[in-house]
């Protein structure tokens, strides 16, 4: 199974609504090889639910916070989330680490926020270009898959974790690593994941975020451990959006 899930950041109004269902009309040949989903701005998560209603398209938040109500002004609780009908939550990207500095430490009470609420949590790790440059990209990556990832998985059965990795200098460049580096840092993710959670570890889907376009796409998926990718600008529009998943539907039947 591939998965591409497009994380539409702060962009989306009422006019997206019919974005999102030429978007869910368009993913139906595609069952069973590839789950698609979409995660707006938190404004239109219930809008988008109703209005894509009987399409395979699945909705997803950006951000939670770590406890399920209170006073926190601003702030929307995992369980809000999933009763405005989304299944899946992104947590730990890079804007929010940047732009709200969020730490590994937060980023872990909000995926147990997330399993609290039933939502899968789909956690953002990646090294900045300087690491990168230094050498440190993997001992980054260890680090945040460390200390952002709860010791356990919940004893469920289906997809209870997600991993994206998003090096923070591919994000809107169109910049990609090789190939290859995008293969060694996946296979060190998924051996992270198995030495911490065992069998289970290998059920992980690692996706892999930025600069991901229809043209890129399938050879990206095509690599060990890419079960998908998490798409930013290119999954603002149907057309691209689809191609994308034409392209996720090739990786997975080659
Ligand atoms: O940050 C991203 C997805 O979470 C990637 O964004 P772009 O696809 O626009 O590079």
């Amino acid at each position: 199974m591939k998965w591409v899930i497009g994380n539409w950041k702060m962009n989306g109004l009422s006019e997206s609504l019919h974005e999102a269902r030429s978007i869910g009309d368009g993913v139906g040949g595609w069952t069973g090889k590839v789950v698609s989903m979409v995660c707006p701005p938190a404004t239109l998560i219930a809008r988008m639910t109703m209005h894509c209603a009987g399409t395979p398209l699945e909705f997803g938040g950006q951000d939670c916070h770590a406890k399920a109500s209170g006073a926190h002004t601003g702030d929307i609780a995992a369980e809000m989330l999933h009763d405005a009908g989304a299944r899946a939550v992104i947590l730990g990207h890079s804007e929010r680490r940047t732009d709200h500095g969020e730490t590994n430490e937060e980023v872990r009470a909000k995926v147990d926020a997330a399993w609290r609420a039933a939502l899968t949590p789909i956690v953002c790790v990646g090294e900045v270009e300087a690491e990168r440059d230094a050498g440190r990209a993997e001992a980054v990556v260890e680090e945040q898959l460390t200390a952002s990832l709860p010791d356990a998985l919940p004893a469920q059965e289906n997809e209870d974790l997600i991993v994206a990795y998003e090096p923070v200098w591919a994000i809107g460049t169109g910049r990609v690593p090789t190939e290859a580096d995008i293969g060694a840092m996946h296979g060190q993710i998924r051996a992270h994941l198995v030495r911490r959670y065992g069998e289970a570890g290998h059920r992980v889907p690692i996706l892999y975020g930025g600069s991901m376009k229809p043209d890129n796409a399938k050879a990206i998926m095509s690599i060990a451990d890419v079960d998908g990718g998490l798409v930013g600008g290119a999954s603002l529009k149907a057309d691209s959006f689809l191609a994308i998943a034409e392209a996720a539907a090739a990786a997975e039947a080659a």
